[in-house]
């Protein structure tokens, strides 16, 4: 017999959480309804199109077994092209590790692939992972839009694969031939390595870590895959926008799991919110106590640290700003009041998932207009400009005290050019506080620095809440409000749990056909 993840909870139900929840029902009625809100939690998930196809991880498969022999290939040229002696031909060898979303199987079909190209100490960043794997990966049919990062604090090539987006950084290691698992914590790996190679390498540490430090993988990821999929929703993910980037949702996610080894899915969505919401920021979030924290000098303080739970435990990199700290908490402390009566039967998942209503929320926009002439020159724009966003926010901050950048991007399909648009969020009444003629001129001066690419267009101007595409402006009307998965009264009859819309593995988060299907009512 085997109940999944709710095993030890339907054996003693977790003390904590019915404290928690402050019932004073049975606890057998409070783990049938608690493992119905995880179900229907799941199930929206599945509904949503969170959880990936097995075509669609079949894919991804595929591709990161092209890029391994594409790297393979290129460590045996580049052994070649160095005249190194023959012996090494039959040695040299590179690989691919994935990390980020992909790396903690929490991708869905948006994201991109996070894939590290580990090579031998022969092959240089410079001209053969830039020059030579550039060119071999041009050339292949699978492969558009490649384009090299080399300015970013971990350089990369960024391209589609098959349509799969990728991002490939580089890590040099002091050997000949890499293993295809190459152990990233093995310190004869990581002898005299360069700068570049340990930032990379850092990411594939960081999520092995983060895997290592939960203790249920497969809760892990569905409360991660939650968690991010709100975030998005609610207009608070994305890094580059003053906000939360995957890495700092997995440690929180974590964080919060370890400290709950048993609590169900929709115990621990509550206990992120609660969390979270009343957390003494900038008390920073630490998934791993060490002896010596990292020396953070004060004005580097982030508003929200998060540290990395590997060497040497640093902070991960964060944008967050005044009013992106102010919107988050804000979000988080929603989430906390929606959620801390999670039993209550009329609850309903949709209404924390639901679309930020920056249109009711906002009667004033900055609307930031970004044009190039082709498809390709606007990728390369559009990514420098972001890089920047930071400057803007703050800048507007300053101005107006507030502003809400949402991390959506817009296309007007009646303009002539490629474009992209974007719209942040300001305090109504405040138009004559701002000048967009002088933001702008002020912003394009502040990027003006090392942007090597054809520079595009950009347009800074400030619209009215009815002035939004319409897609905006409506964005936050729920289309369907019934719940997914509707709660079951006690006394009422059950909805059947093997409904015709109950993925495979939804399995994993109820009791078998021979457990007992659910404690009855009052034990
Ligand atoms: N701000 C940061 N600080 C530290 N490490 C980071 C940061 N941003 C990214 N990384 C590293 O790069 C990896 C990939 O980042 P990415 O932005 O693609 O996030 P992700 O978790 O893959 O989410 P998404 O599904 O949006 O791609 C992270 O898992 C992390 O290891
Ligand atoms: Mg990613
Ligand atoms: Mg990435």
């Amino acid at each position: 017999m085997e109940f999944g993840i709710f095993e030890n909870q339907l054996s003693h139900l977790n003390p904590p959480f019915t404290r928690i929840l402050g019932f004073r029902r049975s606890p057998d009625v409070i783990l049938r309804m608690e493992m119905e809100r995880s179900m229907s939690l799941f199930q929206m998930m599945v509904n949503e199109g969170l959880v990936p196809s097995a075509e669609e991880e079949m894919k991804r498969r595929n591709a990161i077994d092209k890029l391994k022999k594409i790297v393979v290939e290129w460590v045996k040229t580049v052994t070649y092209q160095r005249g190194l002696p023959k012996k090494y031909l039959k040695f040299a060898s590179g690989t691919i590790l994935t990390y980020g979303s992909y790396g903690l199987g929490v991708y869905n079909s948006e994201s991109d692939i996070d894939a590290l190209c580990v090579g031998p100490y022969f092959a240089t960043i410079a001209e053969d992972f830039f020059i030579v794997l550039h060119n071999m990966l041009a050339s292949r049919p699978e492969v558009s839009e490649i384009h090299c990062v080399k300015d970013a604090k971990v350089p990369l090539m960024r391209f589609k694969f098959d349509g799969i987006s990728i991002d490939l950084p580089y890590a040099r290691l002091k050997v000949i031939s890499i293993p295809e698992n190459v152990d990233v914590f093995n310190p004869f790996f990581l002898k005299n390595i360069d700068d570049t190679t340990w930032k990379s390498l850092s990411g594939v540490r960081a999520n092995r870590s983060i895997l290592h430090l939960v203790p249920n993988i497969e809760i892990f990821q569905a409360v991660l895959r939650c968690i991010k999929f709100w975030a998005k929703r609610r207009g608070v993910y994305g890094n580059l926008l003053g906000f939360f980037g995957g890495i700092h949702l997995a440690v929180l996610s974590a964080f919060i799991c370890q400290r709950h080894p048993s609590a169900s899915l929709s115990a621990l969505i509550l206990l992120f919110f609660k969390t979270f919401g009343l957390w003494p920021w900038p008390t920073p979030v630490i998934l791993q106590e060490t002896i010596a924290r990292p020396f953070i000098p004060a004005d580097k303080v982030s508003w929200m640290p998060i540290q990395l739970p590997c060497s040497p435990y640093e902070f991960c990199h964060s944008n967050i700003t005044r009013s992106t700290f102010y919107k988050i908490r804000t979000e988080f402390l929603r989430g906390h009041m929606l959620t801390k009566d999670m039993l209550r039967p009329d609850f309903d998942w949709n209404i924390l998932f639901e679309p930020f209503p920056y249109a009711r929320r906002y009667g004033l926009f900055v609307k930031i207009f970004l044009s190039a002439c082709d498809k390709d020159e606007l990728g390369d724009w559009v990514g420098w400009i972001k890089s920047r966003f930071r400057s803007l926010l703050v800048k507007l901050e300053e101005l107006l005290g507030f502003c809400d950048p949402n991390p959506t991007e817009y296309v007007d399909t009646d303009a002539s050019e490629p474009n992209v648009i974007f719209y942040w969020g300001l305090p109504t009444g405040r138009s004559d506080l701002i000048d967009a003629d002088l933001v702008e001129e002020y912003f394009l001066k502040s990027i003006d620095n090392g942007y090597q690419g054809a520079t595009g267009k950009m347009k800074l101007s400030v619209v009215k809440a009815n002035q939004l595409p319409k897609k905006a402006q409506f964005a936050f009307e729920r289309k369907n409000t019934k719940p997914c998965w509707r709660v079951v009264d006690d006394n009422r009859k059950k909805t059947n749990p093997q409904s015709k819309y109950k993925p495979h593995c939804a399995d994993k988060y109820l009791p078998t056909n021979d457990s007992p299907e659910y404690p009855s009512a009052g034990g």
